[in-house]
Formats: C-alpha cells, sequence, structure tokens
C-alpha cells in the first residue's frame, strides 16, 4: 500500500491544460518535433532554398552534405532538402484539409443520425457501412481513379474514406447525449431541431471531434503519401513526401538517401501529430484526466500529512479518526469528507446519515480503502479496527480484513453479484476467499447462510441466479456473502433504499437480529431518519463531507442541534398526520432559507 506520510503533499495547485500536456513529455516531445516541422513548411518561401525543381542532370544523386546540396540531390539532380521542405508543405495542408473536410461531413452524418434515429440513422448508417466493407486505400484508389490522378483528388479521396470513422464515433456520442435532461428540456422550450442539434449537442461533442482529429490527422498524412506514392496523388512538377518516395524508389539501392529522407520525414511528422493527438486526448478528456480509466489501485491512494497511532488502547470495535478523502481530477484534490470521527462497539448500531451527496459513501469506502483510486485519495486520519490503524497495512493484510472482520453491504445487489454465476456459488467463493475449506463444505455453509438471512428453500435457491431473484432475496443473499467469514463490523451501505417499505422493514429486522445475536457493530448508512430511528443505538448527520452532529438516536431524535438534522427529522412523516407533515416540512424549509 502506498502510504506517503512523509512526502505528504500540499493540496497541488490548479495545472492549466497546457501545463497538463506539457507534462505528458512524450506529448511535449511531439509538439516541439511538429512545431518545428510545421515552422519549417511555413517558412519554405522566405528560407534561402534553391527552387526545388530545377533539374540539374550533371549533379544527380548527389549525396548529403555534398556542396551546396545538404541532404544531395535526387535523380534528376533537384536539391533534396529544398523539395523536402517543400514537400512536407504539400502533405501537411492535404493532410489537415482531408481531416477537415471528413471532419465535417463524418460529424455532420454522426449528429443528424444520432439525433434523429430511425429510418434517416438507418439511411445513413447504411451508407456509412457501405464505405467501411472496403478495405480503405483500395477504396481511396478507385475514387482517384474515378475522378483522375491528382493532389486534390487524393485528398477528397482520403477525406471520403475517412467520413465514416468520425460518422461512427460521433453517432455513438450523440445517441447517448441526445435523451439527456437538458436536451428534453430544450425540446421543452420549444427550440428547433437544428437549434438543439448545434447549441445543446454540438458542444458536448466538440470534445470528441477535436480529439478523434487529432488522432487522426497523421494518418492521414499517411495515407495521402501513400497515393502519392503509387503516382496518383500530387503530379509533377508538385511533389509530396510520397512522391518524393515514390520517385526516388528506382535508386533504392544506388542513392537509399533519396527514399530515406522523405522516408524520416514521413515517420517523424506522423509520429510527432499521434505522441500530440495522445497527448490532447488525455488532456481533453476529463476520464482520462482523473486516471478514472486507469487500472484502479487494490487499495485507495494514501497521502496522509501526518501518520496516526499505529494502535489504540481499549478501543471498540471501529474507531475513525479525523479522516478525509477527496478526488484527483488531475489538477487538485478536491476534498469529498473531512475531519470525520466516530466510534463504534461489539453489538452497537450507528446510523450515518445525509442528504445525497453528503460523503456517506465515500466515508464507508474509505474506511476499508475501496474509494477507487485514481481518483480518490485518503488525504488525513485513521481507521481503527480492534485498535489497530488499518491504513497503514500492508496492502495484502487490508485486503484480507476486507470482506473477513469488515464485510459490506450495497444498495443494489444485482450491481454487486455476478450475474452469471449461480447465488450459492457466490456465497460459497466468499468463504472460500478466505478459508481453505472444501468445495462442498462451503456449498453447505452457504445454505446454512442463506436459512440464516431468511430464504426459503434455500437448498433449490442456491441454484438461482441473481436475476431469478426478486429485490428482497437478492438483498439477503448480499447479507449472507457479508455474514460468510463471520465479520466483527458489517458497514451496510443504504441496504433498503432499493426495497419497497414492507421489505424494507424485513430486512431491517433481520440485520437488528444478526446484530443481536452475533455482536456484530454495524455501520448503517441511509438518508432516511425514520430507518435510524427504527434501528439505530447512535446517529452521525453529515452535511456537505462533515458531521456535523452526533448521539444517541433518542437524543438527537428528541432536541436536534443543528437546523440540517431538524430537516432532516422532520421529512419523516407519521401516520395520519397528513397536511400537518407537509406544513411542518414548508415552515422547516422556508425557515431554513431565510
Ligand atoms: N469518482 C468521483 N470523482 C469525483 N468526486 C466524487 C466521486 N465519487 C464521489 N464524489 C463526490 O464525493 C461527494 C460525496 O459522494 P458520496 O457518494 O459519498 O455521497 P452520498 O452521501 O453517499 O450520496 P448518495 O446518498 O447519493 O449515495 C460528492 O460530492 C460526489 O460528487
Amino acid at each position: 500500500m502506498t502510504d506517503m506520510t512523509l512526502s505528504a503533499p500540499e493540496p497541488r495547485k490548479r495545472r492549466s491544460n497546457w501545463q497538463l500536456l506539457m507534462a505528458n513529455r512524450l506529448a511535449a516531445a511531439g509538439l516541439f518535433l511538429f512545431g518545428f516541422i510545421v515552422i519549417l513548411a511555413v517558412l519554405a518561401p522566405v528560407l534561402p532554398l534553391p527552387d526545388p525543381d530545377i533539374t540539374d542532370q550533371p549533379n544527380r544523386l548527389l549525396p548529403p552534405l555534398a556542396d551546396g546540396h545538404l541532404l544531395g540531390t535526387d535523380h534528376l539532380g533537384r536539391d533534396i532538402l529544398s523539395r523536402l521542405i517543400w514537400g512536407t508543405q504539400v502533405s501537411l495542408i492535404v493532410g489537415i484539409s482531408a481531416t477537415a473536410l471528413a471532419a465535417i461531413f463524418g460529424s455532420l452524418i454522426g449528429l443528424v443520425a444520432g439525433y434523429s434515429r430511425g429510418a434517416t440513422d438507418s439511411v445513413l448508417m447504411r451508407f456509412v457501412d457501405m464505405l467501411m466493407a472496403f478495405p480503405y486505400i483500395l477504396l481511396a484508389i478507385a475514387i482517384v481513379a474515378a475522378l483522375g490522378p491528382g493532389l486534390l483528388n487524393a485528398l477528397y479521396a482520403i477525406a471520403i474514406v475517412n467520413i465514416p470513422f468520425f460518422a461512427r464515433n460521433i453517432r455513438g456520442v450523440t445517441v447517448s447525449i441526445r435523451n439527456r435532461e437538458f436536451v428534453d428540456a430544450a425540446r421543452l422550450s420549444g427550440k428547433s431541431h437544428p437549434a438543439i442539434l448545434f447549441t445543446e449537442v454540438l458542444p458536448n461533442v466538440l470534445p470528441v471531434i477535436v480529439i478523434t482529429m487529432s488522432t487522426t490527422v497523421g494518418w492521414m498524412i499517411l495515407e495521402t503519401a501513400g497515393l502519392s506514392f503509387l503516382g496518383l496523388g500530387a503530379q509533377p512538377p508538385t511533389s509530396d513526401l510520397g512522391s518524393m518516395l515514390g520517385q526516388a524508389r528506382a535508386q533504392l539501392f544506388t542513392a537509399p538517401h533519396a527514399s530515406i529522407i522523405p522516408g524520416i520525414m514521413i515517420f517523424a511528422l506522423v509520429m510527432s501529430i499521434n505522441l500530440l493527438g495522445d497527448g490532447i486526448r488525455d488532456v481533453l478528456d476529463p476520464r482520462l484526466r482523473s486516471g478514472a480509466l486507469d487500472r484502479p489501485m487494490p487499495v485507495t491512494k494514501i497521502a496522509r500529512r501526518t501518520k496516526p497511532a499505529a494502535t489504540l488502547e481499549d478501543a471498540p470495535a471501529l474507531v475513525v479518526d479525523q479522516l478525509a478523502t477527496g478526488f484527483d481530477d488531475g489538477k487538485a484534490i478536491t476534498p469529498a469528507v473531512r475531519n470525520i470521527s466516530f466510534r463504534l462497539g461489539k453489538g452497537e448500531c450507528l446510523g450515518l446519515i445525509g442528504e445525497s451527496g453528503s460523503g456517506k459513501s465515500v466515508t464507508a469506502l474509505s474506511l476499508m480503502g475501496l474509494v477507487a483510486s485514481p481518483p480518490g485519495v485518503i488525504t488525513a486520519g485513521g481507521v481503527y479496527v480492534g485498535g489497530r490503524e488499518v491504513l497503514s497495512l500492508r496492502e495484502q493484510e487490508l485486503i484480507g480484513l476486507r470482506g473477513g472482520r469488515v464485510a459490506y453491504v450495497f444498495q443494489d445487489p444485482l450491481t454487486t453479484l455476478h450475474p452469471l454465476f449461480r447465488v450459492g456459488e457466490q456465497i460459497a467463493e466468499a468463504i472460500l476467499v478466505h478459508e481453505s475449506v472444501g468445495k462442498s463444505e462451503a456449498r453447505s455453509r452457504a445454505i446454512e447462510l442463506m436459512e440464516t438471512v431468511g430464504i426459503r428453500d434455500a437448498q433449490s435457491r442456491a441454484s438461482a441466479y441473481p436475476h431469478e431473484l426478486s429485490g428482497g432475496q437478492r438483498q439477503r443473499i448480499g447479507i449472507a456473502m457479508a455474514l460468510a467469514n463471520d465479520p466483527d463490523i458489517i458497514i451496510a451501505d443504504e441496504p433498503t433504499t432499493a426495497l419497497d417499505v414492507t421489505v424494507q422493514a424485513r430486512i431491517l429486522e433481520l440485520l437488528q437480529n444478526l446484530r443481536k445475536e452475533r455482536g456484530l457493530a454495524l455501520l448503517l448508512i441511509t438518508h432516511d431518519f425514520g430507518v435510524v430511528a427504527q434501528v439505530c443505538d447512535r446517529v452521525a448527520v453529515m452535511k456537505d463531507g462533515e458531521i456535523v452532529e452526533q448521539g444517541e438516536t433518542t437524543a438527537v431524535l428528541r432536541d436536534p442541534q443543528h437546523d440540517y438534522t431538524k430537516r432532516l427529522i422532520a421529512c419523516v412523516p407519521e401516520l395520519g398526520e397528513g397536511q400537518a407533515f407537509l406544513d411542518r416540512v414548508r415552515t422547516l424549509f422556508q425557515e431554513a432559507r431565510t
């Protein structure tokens, strides 16, 4: 585990996109190389270069460093350096123009198809599929053959064969955006379809277009060079890098420099653009920037400025001390929860309550280093299980505690249970991860656990797949898995939110009974004070990432100190209250606003 206690950093300063790009060494190298090549190409008219088209037969195929010809001459005695710089200019103009054309038409097709769906989508996409069904270089050759050889026609051909790439990408993004609430809201406000497409959808799709362009322009330069190499692109006297290569291939063995030099330039140009393109994509894509698409670390990254004491004397089952967790978006660590402290004894239930986004789940996941990292970072505090600070443990030790001494029950078991394995197998696997028992013993213990959590006919239900069970049964399976290794602490994150009230009552009762029978310490996360009142001995109220009030449930219910706690309590209706409940909530919220 990476506890960087000693070198714990100051919160990082926000870095601009430019600084992020420069921090990526490969992208920076790509940018400098590409910039250098572009400057050379742009300055071609003012550089002291000989005319690239003037032939000089007596001086043909001079090697590099020959007098007056730094890179030598070609088979017609033309200066290679001059032709290289002018040729690079042509290749860049054609490659970038083809990219722009493909991006404009491909994105337009993608936007219209993704937004309109139905017949328009089918027709446009089948046309795109047809283009994609041909090997692209053959298609490009066929298009140039039909239009006639020439640089402009090569440009059109390359643009056309790349249209499907943009169209498919942009259609996919548009489909995912077209049903979002802000688009619905624009529709309801009476905006026309073109207006929605260009003012609501396009701005959200634009970063994808830019990213796709930056990653494809290198390919297009290469493809243009390919057509020119075959004699279908640039026609004499104009030449681009591909045609220089094509003309020099006859002297590949007698004068290799004539082909190697344009070859190196094509390589440098395409590599620099690809490196830069990858860097731009990383900077623009928020998920890549925060590292969310990286392989997650097995334990949340820990960067605490001070290391807490390794042990606590006479500690209850769970002690959380001044815990703080944030999210690193690649620019800075944004705190999500801070100063979180509570204690939880054996057989006790602590309710962690707060509105959505107040930091309940982040707190719960931080306890066992389960916040996905990147981007999660634990920046301060300690977590003591049985008096031992667990965030300082070695990675394998902490992983061993998960599901062993500390178990989790999550909100929606359908997302946490594996859809392709039978539930009995999944409970047995939870046992086998921590104990070396035989498979049949694990299976019979799994069935016992299913009986413990009140699943009728456990023997046959063990062979069911998760989708064959009801929501309540699935949650019982989740609880059975949590109990598999006889834990000391169960952290239940909104275990009944996805269930109807009757099933919710039964699951809460089950948790209560298990707690009493097994002496479990239960941390129950919820946003419902009714649940807290029913189940918890003590309650901690969270707001904006901090615990604002904590105490015995009855005392907090009787005399809430914090306004926010009062509002939470007021939101619990009592049977028969009717209009009085609504009036009470309204008054409290008006008070809060003033
Ligand atoms: N991957 C993430 N990247 C950045 N911020 C995050 C991430 N996950 C959570 N957060 C932020 O952390 C804060 C706390 O979120 P958390 O999920 O703990 O809330 P919660 O109280 O459990 O809400 P809910 O009841 O809706 O589950 C929120 O502001 C959320 O935006």
